[in-house]
């Protein structure tokens, strides 16, 4: 849950202020959100520490409000940091209260009005927000964030991943060829399993194959299967990995690394659905649906005859792009919530320091969204039995240095 709403009924002339609202409790969050959007605040929404500190660093905003209990940070730490970083930024807590020192500025007396209002039910809140704004003493943490997903699977909520989740569920139900580009670690893999599931294809299966992890030798007999005998080796025949797809879908992994005469016997496929083992001359007619990926450029790759443009063109009916990580950086705190919680399942559930935080936003992630979740393990580790995370625990690269 990110992002900054619309403000409703707002006038020209009147100065767009905007206020971040930290809390973990969702119906909180909505009716001070529709309280403060009522006096022409343009509100944004966090679920936790990371996700607002994400945000704030992002949009800046005149004012942000917290929660008394934060799932992944503790408040007190997280707006004495806020504080120190953002010094011009009026700091509220959710009753009411003013946390961390500051002067009060006209706007803030309108923020302290507006949280008035919403404990005594006043009228700049509808009905539902009558009740006292309560101190949130130990909720049981539900991951919002998480559980309000366009895709359950994939976590994201900036404007080019919500685009991607809406680019899925229009090409899901169709039968069409889907070209997934983006860097290593994105998602490519998590978006083509996105695409099965929410497609008519989903009881059936879904088949991988990575073209780069398999010997060319061997590409060929894994991808059309082989008849006994076929060649050196083929002491009994064998079902390629596109008949084995057969009703569902069959992922290819770093297409680009198909060898050229593989690509011609791929299109060929691709544009009669018939296949022939290796060593066979029988054809057989399979119903499979194609996605690919790849890292590499592959309309480049096509320029440089390193790659075969019609087959190219024929994956790229529907070409969907997976935003590196440094490109989307206001999802890193709905991220790293995502995954301590995940974690979370197996030993007792991590906190993150703010410094710690800081540093994972100052990373470049060349390994993308794999690398984050590899240095959250690794931290989690490195911390041993203390509960929170701090910035000697994260450590990027192999040789680990703090
Ligand atoms: N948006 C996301 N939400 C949750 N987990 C994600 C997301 N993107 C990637 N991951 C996780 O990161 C890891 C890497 O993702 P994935 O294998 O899909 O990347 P990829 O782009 O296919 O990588 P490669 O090019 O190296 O094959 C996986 O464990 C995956 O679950």
């Amino acid at each position: 849950m990110s992002g900054i709403s619309g403000q409703r009924g707002a006038e020209p002339q009147v100065a767009v202020r905007s206020v971040i609202l930290a809390s973990p409790d969702a119906g909180l969050r909505q009716r001070l959100s529709e309280s403060l959007t009522m006096l022409r605040w343009t509100v944004g929404e966090a679920t936790g520490g990371a996700d607002a500190m994400a945000q704030v660093e992002r949009l800046r905003p005149e004012a942000l409000i917290v929660d008394n209990w934060l799932p992944d940070l503790e408040a007190g730490e997280f707006t004495g940091h806020m504080r120190e970083m953002y010094p011009a930024m009026d700091l509220l807590r959710m009753d009411g209260s003013l946390a961390g020192s500051g002067a009060r500025s006209p706007r803030r007396n309108e923020l302290l009005h507006a949280l008035r209002e919403a404990q005594d039910g006043g009228p700049a809140l509808p009905a539902a927000a009558a009740e006292p704004v309560r101190e949130v003493e130990e909720p049981v943490y539900a991951p919002v964030s998480v559980t309000e997903q366009a895709l359950p699977e994939m976590i994201g909520q900036c404007a080019s991943m919500r685009e991607l989740a809406r680019m899925i569920r229009l090409v899901a139900p169709r039968s069409a060829t889907v070209l997934i580009e983006g860097e290593t670690g994105t998602g490519k893999e998590v978006v083509a399993k996105a695409v099965h599931r929410l497609s008519g294809r989903s009881g059936k299966p879904f088949a991988v194959l990575n073209c780069a992890a398999i010997p060319e030798a061997l590409l060929e007999a894994e991808l059309f299967g082989h008849t006994r005998g076929a060649f050196t080796g083929a002491v009994q025949s064998r079902t390629g990995r596109i008949e084995a797809a057969n009703g569902g879908t069959l992922f290819l992994d770093e297409i680009g690394e198909m060898p050229l005469a593989l690509q011609a016997k791929m299109l060929r496929f691709l544009e009669c659905g018939e296949l022939q083992r290796v060593g066979d001359n029988e054809t057989m007619r399979v119903d499979v649906r194609v996605i690919a990926a790849t890292h590499q450029p592959l309309e480049q790759r096509a320029g440089e005859r390193l790659f075969r443009l019609d087959l190219y063109h024929r994956l790229a009916v529907f070409p969907l792009e997976v935003p590196a990580l440094r490109e989307r950086m206001s999802d890193l705190g709905l991220l790293v919530d995502f995954f301590l919680e995940r974690m979370g399942r197996e030993m007792p559930r991590k906190r993150i320091s703010a410094g710690a935080l800081a540093k994972l936003g100052g990373y470049r992630w060349p390994g993308n969204v794999r690398e984050l979740m590899h240095v959250l393990e690794r931290a989690s580790i490195l911390v041993e039995d203390r509960p929170e995370i701090g910035v000697d625990e994260i450590r990027f690269g192999a040789h680990m240095a703090a």
